[in-house]
Parts: C-alpha cells; sequence; structure tokens
C-alpha cells in the first residue's frame, strides 16, 4: 500500500477511469454538478459504477445540492462518500443524518483564516478537502489553482485530510514534502483541456505519488 493514498477527481469516460484504477487510484471522483465540464448525468455514472472495484471509493462531488440530486447521485454512482462544496454545517449534518455516508467536506483555502474554518468541521466531517479558493462567480473546484501550501504549517487538522488544487505529475512530490499530505487529490493537471482526462498524465501523477 502506497504511503500516499490519491484520489482522480471528475472521471467521465470508461478509459480514465480504468487508468485511475489500473494506475492505482484510492478513490475517484464523480462530479454531480452541471456547470462543471466534468458534469456526469446519473445514466453515464450508472455506467461507470460497476468498473469499480471495491478497494477503490467512489466520492460523488457536490455543489450545495438538493436532497433529490443527492439521492439519484448516489443510486446511479453507488457512491461510498458525499464530498460537499459551499454548504454549511447545519445542512451538512442533515445530509449525513439522511443519507448515512461519510462526509468529504471541501475548505476553500486562500488565507490562514479561510484554513481555519476547517476546525468548525470537528466530529461531522470524515475528511476535510483543503482545495484553494478560487475567484467569485468561478467553479468552485477543478480550476488548477494552489493554495499556500505553508499555510498547513503546524495546524492542528480537525479530521483526516487531503491536500487539493493545482496539483500536477510535475508538482506532487514537492507538495507532499511540503504539507506531509497522506492523501492528493487532483482533477485539472491530469487533463489535456477542461474536462478532457488524458491517460497519460494521470498514470504519471500515480507514479509520482506511489514513488513517495
Ligand atoms: O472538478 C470540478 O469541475 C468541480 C466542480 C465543482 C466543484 C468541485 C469540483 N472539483 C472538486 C475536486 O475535488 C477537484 O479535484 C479539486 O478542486 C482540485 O482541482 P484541480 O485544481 O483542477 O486539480
Amino acid at each position: 500500500m502506497p504511503r500516499v493514498a490519491a484520489k482522480i477527481c471528475g472521471l467521465s469516460t470508461p478509459e480514465t477511469l480504468d487508468a485511475a484504477i489500473a494506475g492505482g487510484a484510492r478513490h475517484v471522483g464523480l462530479v454531480f454538478f452541471p456547470a462543471s465540464p466534468r458534469h456526469l448525468t446519473f445514466e453515464k455514472a450508472a455506467g461507470l459504477a460497476p468498473r469499480v472495484p471495491d478497494r477503490v471509493g467512489k466520492v460523488g462531488v457536490f455543489v450545495d445540492p438538493d436532497d433529490a440530486l443527492l439521492s439519484a447521485a448516489i443510486d446511479a454512482g453507488r457512491l461510498d462518500a458525499l464530498q460537499l462544496h459551499k454548504v454549511g454545517r447545519e445542512r451538512a449534518a442533515a445530509i449525513a443524518a439522511r443519507f448515512r455516508l461519510p462526509l468529504w467536506i471541501a475548505v476553500a483555502i486562500r488565507t490562514r483564516a479561510d484554513l481555519d474554518q476547517a476546525q468548525g468541521w470537528k466530529g461531522l466531517a470524515e475528511r476535510i478537502v483543503y482545495d484553494a479558493k478560487t475567484p467569485e462567480g468561478a467553479l468552485p473546484g477543478g480550476m488548477g489553482l494552489r493554495f499556500d501550501w505553508k499555510l498547513l504549517d503546524s495546524f492542528a487538522h480537525p479530521a483526516p485530510w487531503a491536500l487539493s488544487g493545482g496539483l500536477s505529475p510535475e508538482n506532487v512530490a514537492e507538495a507532499v514534502g511540503v504539507t506531509g499530505a497522506r492523501m492528493v487529490d487532483v482533477s485539472s493537471g491530469v487533463e489535456s483541456a477542461p474536462g478532457v482526462k488524458d491517460v497519460d498524465k494521470i498514470a504519471r501523477f500515480l507514479q509520482a505519488v506511489a514513488a513517495l
């Protein structure tokens, strides 16, 4: 088992999903957000889910979702965990109570004050995903932006966590060296164009992670 686990996010084709699994991804991310170039229809998700072995977790990625979307996506994608963006604690608690799946909470970071927001998720988040804060009006994830990794220095993490935002095959080793992350998450860094995953980049990213 590699020292550092990887999640490849925003997979939408059988070939790229298979490449992530073959390369050793511990989790795959399926995005259910129509504004994203990585958005999956329920039909597509239902076609992809059976390709994923039990040892690989299927994480649904959502932005302030309603219950109907969550319910349909969980069924179609046979999801193992829910990654929530732009959801407050009260709503997240209601989602956890209703759907009984682990919550991965995305915390958008530009400053140390942003990072401190993570403390509010103690006891509810199974995992915190530290991601870069994106510009107003832009997608909240998948933008290839990174934050200042040094902000994580000596931070008392409220839960297990993943490092996300602007990672690539070229910088993931440095990112892990600086932050000590035990899980990394990537989307656009393994793409040839927004929403178009590249099997060679996926393989190179996962090789770089396995070498750590
Ligand atoms: O990837 C998306 O399109 C997306 C859309 C809306 C909310 C979240 C989204 N992605 C979440 C992820 O977990 C990405 O892997 C994460 O933001 C890192 O993306 P990148 O900087 O492109 O590697």
